[in-house]
């Protein structure tokens, strides 16, 4: 309804572009928001005030002229000038009663999908060194939901699981790996399955040895130059350290798959290249035997100016040469029109850098967005990040163990004699979806606080109210016996129809704000609100118990449409629902 509404003023602003009553270059940003009080319609616009300079008339008299230039529609049932110009717009409840009853025989909710473009997704990308730990999760699961949205929207994504798998860490493992082996081959198997010991003991024997740790180092330059023993081992840590990845994947409900894996290491033929055009560009400059580019608009606090660091002064390259090489994949090869970065808000001067290089480089097409969706970070009750009692990483598989034991004691309480199978599954989707839920409910740049209390109540924005709320619109369902909805109409009469009708309605303009700026929350926000639409629905509104066979099908349809947004909604944020809980 929204963007049927600013499809009309933009006809109207064409028109008076033509007309010459604003110049033919003027660009507005047509607003139209919902209105909080009735009786100023559902929706209006500022545009008449937005016009007042250019077109050197008073608001009143604009908003006037915009209405009766307004093409018709049979959305808009009044429109009026209120207070000093605003416009207000008074929806025909029938044809948002059509529209709703469009969605509900629409794989896509009768929502007009975008044009479809190649958005390249750069998302979870841990370290492989390490196992994958608490502050993996934001960019994990924050990245999996907008993937879900674009791809609802009829956009081709293509994921990119943008792993560190490469640098001078993996020449200390390798040689551990190493020394393991020759001691006892099963032993090695054992202790790469705990990476995080693995790492920790690796680190010592670097630390402690000087024989080693020149091992070490030798084994990074042998991987870089492409020894096939080398090869050999880094490959079986990777692939160990890959299948930790992807079993957290799996226990999340996240899409990515290990052919989206495309890591540091895929780029690594490409830096020499990299370096050469940069050099040729006359962009590179020396700084201490390192290879830099310097770029006026980045200098720090003393105004010195801070470098982009292309190559060590050992000839090893840096995170900041393959994130070169990877943009330029993501140009020509990928042909992405959008590249969302879903990073660490700390890296925020990192991708500023960076993407501002790549552009005077010519590494990437003028036209394609690259756009760094950072996050804040997960901290813990006492407001600083997230550790265990003893001050170490959380690992993010614990983390998880311990949302399910949690969850699973929750509803157990709630229902004491059910049996342990479906104590166990409920258990697991509200687990995960509390986990998931609390953490993309959150506006994605502020830091937030985990906890776990708050995650599993069953009051407020969260995956439980959602979740019951869920529940408890499909139950109506199972109190109706033959049911046959094939002919019924939905019409908005009551108060709490409308509201909720309006609420169903604006579906696709929430999702096309999930994928323009990568915010889930809103989807949160709006799935919260829904749920309340429904509830104070269906406190004044009784379905099964309506006046006539009409009205009460008409409610029926309306507890389906919810059902499906509900769900649909939570898809897409990747939580699963459940029928009782
Ligand atoms: N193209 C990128 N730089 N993606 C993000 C990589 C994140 C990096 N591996 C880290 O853990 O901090």
């Amino acid at each position: 309804m929204k963007s049927h509404i600013q499809s009309l003023l933009e006809q109207t602003l064409e028109s008076f572009k033509q007309q010459g009553i604003v110049p033919a270059d003027f660009e507005a940003r047509i607003q139209v928001d919902r209105t909080k009080d009735k009786s100023h319609g559902d929706l209006a616009t500022n545009l008449a005030m937005m016009l007042t300079k250019v077109a050197g008339k008073n608001p009143r008299e604009l908003a006037q002229l915009i209405i009766d230039t307004l093409p018709a529609s049979t959305f808009v049932a009044k429109v009026e000038i209120a207070g000093p110009g605003f416009i207000n717009f008074f929806i025909n409840d029938s044809a948002l009663a059509d529209q709703l009853q469009n969605a509900l025989n629409d794989e896509h909710f009768g929502i007009k999908l975008p044009t479809p473009q190649t958005i390249v997704v750069d998302y979870s990308s841990p370290n492989l060194a390490k196992e994958m730990h608490v502050g993996h999760l934001r960019s994990t699961i924050i990245g999996d939901s907008v993937v879900r949205a674009l791809e609802f929207l009829g956009h081709n994504v293509i994921r990119q699981n943008h792993v560190g798998d490469w640098g001078t860490q993996f020449g200390m493992l390798l040689a551990y790996m190493e020394e393991l082996r020759a001691k006892n081959g099963e032993q090695a198997q054992l202790e790469l399955s705990d990476l995080e010991n693995f790492y920790r003991a690796a680190k010592l024997r670097f630390d402690e040895s000087a024989e080693f740790a020149t091992r070490a180092r030798q084994l990074v330059v042998e991987l870089q130059s492409g020894d096939a023993y080398c090869n050999k081992l880094w490959r079986e840590f990777n692939d160990i350290s890959l299948s930790h990845c992807h079993d957290v994947y799996a226990r999340l409900g996240v899409s990515l798959t290990r052919a989206d894996v495309h890591g540091e290491s895929a780029y690594n033929a490409d830096l020499e290249q990299v370096v050469k055009d940069l050099d040729a560009q006359g962009l590179l400059t020396e700084s201490n035997g390192a290879k830099v580019v310097f770029q006026e608009a980045f200098r720090n606090k003393e105004g010195e100016p801070l470098p982009v660091i292309i190559q060590k002064a050992d000839g090893g390259y840096l995170y900041a040469t393959s994130d070169l090489a990877a943009m330029r994949y993501r140009s020509s090869v990928l042909k992405a029109d959008r590249v969302l970065y879903f990073v660490d808000l700390r890296q925020a001067l990192h991708f500023q850098q960076v993407f501002s290089l790549a552009k005077l480089a010519k590494f990437v097409r003028e036209d394609m967005s690259l756009e760094h969706l950072g996050f804040g970070t997960m901290n813990g009750e006492d407001g600083r990040p997230f550790k265990t009692r003893s001050g170490g990483v959380v690992k993010l598989v614990d983390l998880l163990d311990e949302a399910n034991v949690r969850a699973l004691e929750l509803v157990r309480s709630k229902n004491p004699d059910m049996d342990e199978a479906t104590l166990a599954e409920i258990a697991r989707v509200v687990g995960i979806g509390a986990v998931k839920y609390a953490d993309l409910s959150k506006n994605r740049t502020s830091d937030y606080i985990f906890s776990f209390e708050q995650m599993l109540s069953f009051e407020g924005n969260t995956a439980p109210y959602l979740l019951y709320a869920y529940t408890r619109v499909v139950g109506i369902f199972k109190r109706v016996t033959d049911l046959d909805l094939s002919q019924a109409k939905i019409v908005l009469e009551h108060e709490k129809e409308k509201d909720l009708g309006n609420k169903l309605a604006q579906f696709g303009e929430i999702l096309n704000r999930v994928v323009d700026k990568g915010q889930p929350h809103v989807l949160c926000a709006y799935l919260y609100e829904l749920a309340g639409a429904f509830s104070s629905f269906y406190e004044a509104c009784p379905v099964l118990a309506a006046d006539n066979d009409a009205q009460k099908n008409s409610r029926l349809l309306l507890a389906q449409l919810t059902a499906r947004t509900l769900q649909k909604g939570l898809n897409l944020l990747g939580i699963e629902t459940l029928e009782r809980m």
